[in-house]
């Protein structure tokens, strides 16, 4: 689809879970630099009311996309990664709400990113402008323009979906009537921050990466994503769990003592290869980054202002074993929001990835939600 004068209206995709694009033009990034000829990726479930004022938007993690829900498809890399959240009788109830997701600027699934096209006809590789989650929010709200959609009903995600969604509220205060803002912070820590710079060094480091311009070369950073994704994931889950699942076992009749494998190891490098044959190595740097520079308080007269702006009504919720977002960050967030009256505390094995794997409690929160945005 194309937005502009002389063309056909701008509307959301035909079918429940189809994934189309918009076009939204040029984006004035936070650092005052255009990106041109923007495209976004999105994803609706159930039908925009008359009035369009149903909408709930959805956003996804740093390796998400727009697929929340339903199976693995041509289109789609994996199942969706809130699959029950959303549909009729679901917890965002389809009959009644009107679900977009889109992927985010600078991913790899149908949005705008590194490994897309340029207007010269090449890959922008090297070339795609530092992002930031703000900039994110730019191209989203664009979008919404595009699409004649005023105001949310509601807003959410988790990690760097929960970061857009605070993001939002902070940003378009009078366009969203509620939010859910799920494991993360006002903005990156020091340990998030060399977290993410290490494993973005493992990616450039990688002599396929070749300075970020290896679209057009046959070759990508592969083995570089993977030591990035093996970091990450341990970072996204607790200690206790893994302890509990791998302790110090060897992988099946592999001899660790003899070039054979623990089983965590074994683990570390199924999650790797998982994410290696779906994700684009330049997304995973380009995002992280911009994850790296989020912070709400950014010219705004710092985080306690920035939060103090916005009378959202907002949920804000942590899971107790997460390590990389702990629950300190969630708690000043939702001490910040004026109009958030207690931090919900998710109880987990799975650290950080609670938000995706602890479907009964995350289900509770979105009915919470849509009440909110109800009322
Ligand atoms: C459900 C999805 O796939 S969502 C897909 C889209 N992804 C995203 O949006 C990103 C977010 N998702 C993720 O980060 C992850 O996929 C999560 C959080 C959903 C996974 O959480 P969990 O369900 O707890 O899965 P877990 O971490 O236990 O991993 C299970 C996998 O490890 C494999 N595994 C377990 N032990 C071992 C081992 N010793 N050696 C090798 N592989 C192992 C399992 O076979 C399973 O493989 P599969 O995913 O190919 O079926
Ligand atoms: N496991 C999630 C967590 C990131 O916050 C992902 O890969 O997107």
């Amino acid at each position: 689809m194309t937005a502009g004068t002389n063309r056909r209206r701008i509307e959301l995709p035909a079918e429940d879970g189809q994934l189309d694009t918009v076009d939204i033009g040029n984006i004035t990034l936070e650092s005052g630099d255009i990106l041109p000829d923007v495209t976004v990726a999105l994803q609706r479930w159930g039908a925009l009311s008359p009035t369009r004022d149903n909408v709930v938007l959805v956003e996804h993690a740093l390796t998400g996309d727009s697929h929340i829900t339903g199976p693995a498809g041509p289109d789609h890399p994996s199942p969706g990664w809130w699959s029950g959240m959303v549909g009729p009788g679901a917890p965002i109830d389809t009959d009644r709400w009107c679900v977009v997701a889109t992927n985010v600027l600078g991913g790899c699934q149908g949005t705008t990113g590194p490994g897309s096209t340029a207007p010269d006809g090449k890959p922008w590789g090297s070339r795609f402008p530092r992002i930031t989650i703000r900039d994110q929010i730019t191209a989203e709200a664009a979008l919404l323009d595009t699409l004649g959609i005023d105001t949310l009903a509601a807003v959410t995600g988790g990690s760097m979906g929960g970061m857009r969604s605070l993001e939002w509220i902070v940003t378009h205060p009078n366009r969203v009537r509620a939010a859910l803002v799920l494991a993360v912070g006002a903005r990156a820590t020091a340990d998030q921050i060399g977290v993410q710079s290490t494993q973005i060094a493992a990616i450039t480091a990688d002599p396929d990466w070749q300075g970020g311009d290896y679209y057009e070369s046959g070759r990508r950073p592969e083995a570089g994503l993977g030591i990035a994704r093996r970091m990450a994931h341990l970072s996204y889950r607790s200690e206790e769990e893994l302890d509990s699942r791998f302790a110090n076992l060897p992988q099946g009749d592999e001899d660790p003592w003899r070039d054979g494998r623990y089983a965590v190891q074994s683990y570390l490098d199924h999650q790797a290869s998982k994410l290696v044959n779906r994700f684009d190595p330049g997304t995973y740097v380009v995002l992280s980054d911009a994850m790296n520079r989020h912070d709400v308080g950014r010219g705004r007269g710092g985080l306690e202002a920035a939060l103090g702006s916005t009378r959202v009504p907002t949920i804000v919720a942590g899971v107790d074993s997460d390590r990389l977002y702990p629950i300190r960050l969630q708690q000043e967030i939702a001490d910040g929001l004026p109009h958030c009256d207690r931090l919900r505390v998710l109880e987990s094995r799975d650290g950080h990835d609670g938000f995706l794997t602890e479907a009964d409690a995350v289900a509770k929160l979105l009915v919470e939600l849509m009440e909110l945005a109800d009322s």
